[in-house]
């Protein structure tokens, strides 16, 4: 299939510093391979009576981008923080390498997991420079000065979140997006083999959010996120886990998880689901205003079994194209 807009998009990729032999590395791979990274094992969380996550199960190799998506409330972000150590599980293990990481102490947990959050630091009297330089410190003995290694790699990763001109400005001055790509870098500077980021994409322009998840895949380390663009995530992550009520109801590559029929059970809405024509995951245009006829069909029913069909006036909409 040929996109009409082919021309336009090549120039714009190529006005980026993206050649067009490098458009197709953004294709994704389906994520086999031989050393699992991360490893969940029948993961549980309960607050109180409540449970927030339920038997997650998941294995992601080493160097490749899992993406946790879901609707709100689905337990994404409760899932990163077991990953994280925030939160302890009710039951089940996670292992790094091999490790339960409940069994790593906190220096040397730093040392292997960078975590980047939504809620920005109260770093309000620091640097731009003076934030990432924080990644350093659990690779770094007490008192130790900072050396000219310390402030090149500081240096390249300002520089690789395009906020090098920004380094001397105070963190608290920075936009929303400028903030998210300093809270990156420290995380780069950080040298870690796991990095977790909760909704990283948020802030950024879709510029940034395109050439910040492509930055993240290009560190070579492992790497989960949660994000609610289910677009950004299909051309981007290497596998997904599709979580919804704390149960994870799919998993693998976008191919596999990204169907019409899933999308409509877990987040109520409806869509169209084709191969983008770049990277051929899945592309989703939504359909507007068949909430209601999906909840009066019932094919919203997250309890009940997806029906693999569509409002009629949603395939009328499609025109035959599929
Ligand atoms: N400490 C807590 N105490 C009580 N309930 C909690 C706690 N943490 C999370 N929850 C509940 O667990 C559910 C999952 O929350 P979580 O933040 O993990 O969802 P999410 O998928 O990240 O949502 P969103 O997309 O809205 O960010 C929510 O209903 C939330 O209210």
């Amino acid at each position: 299939m040929s996109a009409p807009n082919q021309q336009v998009q090549t120039e714009s990729l190529q006005a980026h510093g993206v050649s067009e032999g490098a458009n197709l590395d953004v294709a994704v791979g389906d994520g086999a391979c031989a050393r699992p990274a991360l490893s969940v094992r029948e993961l549980s969380w309960r607050c109180g009576e409540r449970a927030i996550l339920s038997e997650v199960k998941l294995d992601l190799p080493e160097g490749k981008m899992l993406g946790i998506i879901g609707p709100n409330g689905a337990g994404k972000s409760s899932l990163l923080r077991c990953l994280y150590r925030f939160l302890t599980p009710s039951s089940g293990e996670i292992q790094l390498f091999g490790q339960p990481i409940a069994s790593l102490s906190a220096r040397a947990f730093a040392r292997e997991v960078a975590v980047v959050l939504q809620d920005t630091p109260q770093h309000f009297d620091m640097t731009t420079a003076q934030l990432v330089a924080l990644g350093l410190t659990p690779h770094k003995a007490a008192f130790s000065m900072t050396t000219k290694a310390d402030r090149l790699a500081v240096s390249q990763a300002l520089e690789t979140v395009g906020l090098k001109d920004r380094a001397g400005q105070t963190y608290a001055s920075l936009s929303g997006g400028e903030k998210q790509r300093a809270l990156i870098a420290r995380a780069i500077v950080q040298q870690p083999k796991l990095l977790i980021l909760d909704e990283p994409t948020n802030h950024l322009d879709i510029r940034y959010q395109i050439q910040i998840l492509e930055l993240l895949k290009a560190l070579g380390v492992t790497v989960v996120i949660s994000i609610h663009d289910l677009n950004l995530a299909s051309a981007l992550c290497d596998q997904l886990l599709l979580l919804d009520q704390g149960k994870a109801v799919a998993q693998g590559s976008p191919k596999q998880v990204l169907s019409e029929v899933q999308i409509a059970r877990v987040f109520g809405v409806c869509c169209q689901v084709s191969p983008h024509p770049q990277h051929g995951n899945p592309q989703i245009n939504y359909f507007y205003g068949y909430h209601n006829h999906l909840q009066n069909s019932g094919k919203n029913d997250r309890h009940s079994e997806p029906q693999g069909e569509q409002p009629l006036e949603a395939k009328e909409a499609n025109h035959g194209e599929r």
